[in-house]
């Protein structure tokens, strides 16, 4: 990074025409890491303010052009809308357009217009035309919710749009309209048939995917591509401010493509592009294809070449990163190119290497999607309505779905509590998208369930041990006469000990504050044998049967390690479950035996 510093602060004394070629120089001569890369890179110089420390060329600007949007996507944005910023703070036209143009001059070749919803921009139309304008500028691309689509298409594609990108999370209409909490479906529809007739190929449709609200989707999805010149990208759902994101509402790409290619076992992986965020697929002999962008379970962050404005001027030069730099402000106050180049390198060389993966970004302080451009926060009470298992009740839409499949009816519902309570496994015939294991990832590999969106309650319960000891065992225990000591003072306090050490010992059980725990005894002489009762309280999300169970088994063992100097045959036998209170369904094996 020192070594770009040094050439950006050298490059920018020099007359303009040397300066990119003698930054790259400098980069090349100074820094041990670039050498390397950059005999595999294109030989034409590349301005040393869009390449940050790790040698990524920023050739793509994303460019907000408002705040506001006409639907309320759940993923993206509360229903009351957020705090938009003052018209005045906001870019001008004009100001949009100088930034452009210093950001195309210094090798950006690929802008791509985004929001909130950029064709509610009363002069997006100007805007796209005069863009088209600036020499160097290779691709112009929007994306879209699609509502004004159909409408605005022709005249985008008049004024220079080379690319497309539309939204689009159902093909249930009723569905749709739960999501974006607005109506439009058929608007959007109609958009994308629009762009397909005008010659845009792929229409690229963006659909982020949310367990238990249209992951049930994606075939139908896939199946749109047999005969329509789309490629749908299916987008792993992923945390904004306020979003509510949760690891169990995301769907990863791993788990949808074990799904699609449960239906189409020969999909075929294409080549992407290098910077591209999707991994590309396709159906042999269907007409488009499909992609995943894998943001949070396999980030592209190696081969990032974005930097995005947002509507109110700030450069972000990462989707996860929170640091910002005014350049409305420096703008206003009449910097020229050359010191908002400064500024601009400056925030570049700053670029992390990565995000900090999907558990990090999630706590971490960022805007809301809707106000950076590219996707949206989820935030306020809706998004919860929809995905949270806390939300009892099951939403049907019986509405016929857009689906080659004549018969089927679509529904949704929550029923993530039965994908993340290891309580309630069981009995239950599963529907296609539950059959998943709880404790098992769509790899096949070990996974602690998140219950991280639970609300906590009062849960116990209550698991026995038997140990027989035989006669003589048994009344030196019974008298306290064991060489050992008083076993039973030692296995109660074994078994309370143990019950705190439960999610150390059982690898994919949480942690759990335990209110109380207790062993209690029951001398059967009939049998020679020692019944444990062990029961376990927790104000939790989760239940404490297995801290029921590890107590009652250790005290056991503690029994038969205080007795097997007198005896090895000693039996420990009917570890179980007796009862369970708390959690979604309550058991009972012996109700005498309840606490
Ligand atoms: N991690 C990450 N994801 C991004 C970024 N930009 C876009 N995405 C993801 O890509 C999705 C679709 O974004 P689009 O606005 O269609 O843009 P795009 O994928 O760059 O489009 P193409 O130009 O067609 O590649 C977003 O919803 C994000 O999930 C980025 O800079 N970082
Ligand atoms: C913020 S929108 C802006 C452009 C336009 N309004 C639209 O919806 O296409 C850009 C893209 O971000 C995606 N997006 C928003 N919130 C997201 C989230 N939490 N996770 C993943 N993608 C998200 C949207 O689906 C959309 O494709
Ligand atoms: S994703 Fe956000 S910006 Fe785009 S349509 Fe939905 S609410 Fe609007
Ligand atoms: S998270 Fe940041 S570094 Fe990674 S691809 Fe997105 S913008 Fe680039």
């Amino acid at each position: 990074m020192i070594y770009s510093e040094k050439a950006r602060n050298y490059a920018t004394s020099l007359p303009s025409m040397h300066r990119a070629v003698t930054a790259y120089m400098f980069h090349f001569v100074l820094n041990p890491d670039f050498l390397p890369q950059k005999l595999n890179d294109n030989i034409l110089p590349f301005s040393a303010f869009l390449r940050d420390g790790f040698g990524r060329r920023h050739n793509y600007l994303r460019i907000s052009l408002t705040e506001k949007c006409n639907l309320r996507c759940q993923y993206c944005m509360p229903e009351e809308g957020v705090k938009l910023t003052p018209r005045n703070q906001l870019l001008s036209t004009s100001e949009v357009l100088t930034l452009a143009r210093l950001f195309v001059q210094e090798g950006v070749d690929k802008i791509r217009l985004t929001g909130g919803e950029p064709l509610i921009r009363a002069d997006v139309l100007d805007i796209i035309a005069e863009l088209k304008k600036l020499q160097g500028l290779k691709t112009l691309a929007v994306t879209t919710n699609g509502i004004n689509l159909s409408r605005l298409l022709p005249k985008l594609k008049g004024a220079g749009l080379d690319l497309i990108n539309i939204s689009l999370d159902s093909l249930v209409p009723a569905k749709f309209e739960f999501i974006v909490r607005r109506k439009g479906f058929h608007k959007v529809m109609e958009g994308i048939d629009k762009a397909a007739e005008l010659g845009y190929n792929p229409v690229k449709i963006n659909c982020v995917v949310m367990r238990g609200l249209n992951e049930d989707e994606l075939l139908d999805f896939v199946a749109l591509t047999e005969t329509k010149p789309l490629e749908v990208r299916f987008i792993e759902y992923m945390p904004f401010d306020g979003n509510k994101w949760n690891f169990k509402k995301m769907v990863s790409y791993q788990e949808m493509l074990d799904r699609i290619r449960q239906r189409w076992p020969d999909l075929e992986r294409l080549q992407a592009g290098p910077a591209d965020t999707a991994k590309i697929f396709k159906v042999p002999g269907f007409t488009g294809q499909l992609g995943f962008i894998t943001s949070m379970s396999d980030n592209f962050c190696s081969s990032c070449n974005r930097l995005r404005i947002t509507a109110d001027g700030n450069l972000k030069v990462c989707l996860f990163g929170n640091s910002e730099v005014s350049l409305r402000d420096a703008l206003r106050s009449g910097a020229p190119d050359e010191e908002l180049l400064q500024i601009i390198g400056a925030a570049v060389g700053r670029k992390k290497k990565q995000h900090a993966g999907m558990f990090s970004i999630s706590q971490m302080k960022n805007r809301p999607m809707i106000l950076i451009g590219g996707y949206a926060q989820p935030s306020g009470p809706d998004a919860r309505t929809a995905l949270s298992p806390r939300t009892p009740g099951t939403l049907v839409f019986s509405t016929k779905p857009m689906s080659p499949k004549p018969n089927s009816v679509r529904m949704f519902h929550n029923h993530n509590s039965s994908q993340i309570n290891r309580e309630s496994r069981s009995n239950q015939t599963r529907s296609s998208s539950d059959t998943q294991l709880s404790h098992v990832d769509s790899q096949g590999r070990a996974t602690m369930v998140d219950i991280g969106g639970k609300p906590p309650t009062c849960r116990t319960a209550t698991a026995c041990a038997t140990v027989i000891l035989g006669s003589t065992a048994f009344r030196l225990l019974r008298d306290i006469q064991l060489a050992k000591g008083d076993a039973l003072t030692v296995a109660q306090l074994a078994g309370i000990m143990a019950s705190k050490q439960t999610s150390s010992l059982i690898p994919l059980c949480h942690p759990l504050p335990l209110d109380h725990a207790s062993i209690a005894f029951q001398l059967d002489s009939q049998q020679s044998a020692v019944i444990i009762t062990a029961t376990c309280r927790t104000t939790g999300r989760t239940g404490v049967e297995m801290e029921a169970l590890t107590a009652a088994s250790v005290a056991a063992l503690t029994v038969y390690d205080m007795c097997k100097a007198v005896s090895h045959d000693i039996i420990i036998t009917d570890v179980k479950l007796l009862s369970k209170t708390g959690g979604k369904k309550d058991f009972n094996r012996h109700p005498s035996l309840e606490n």
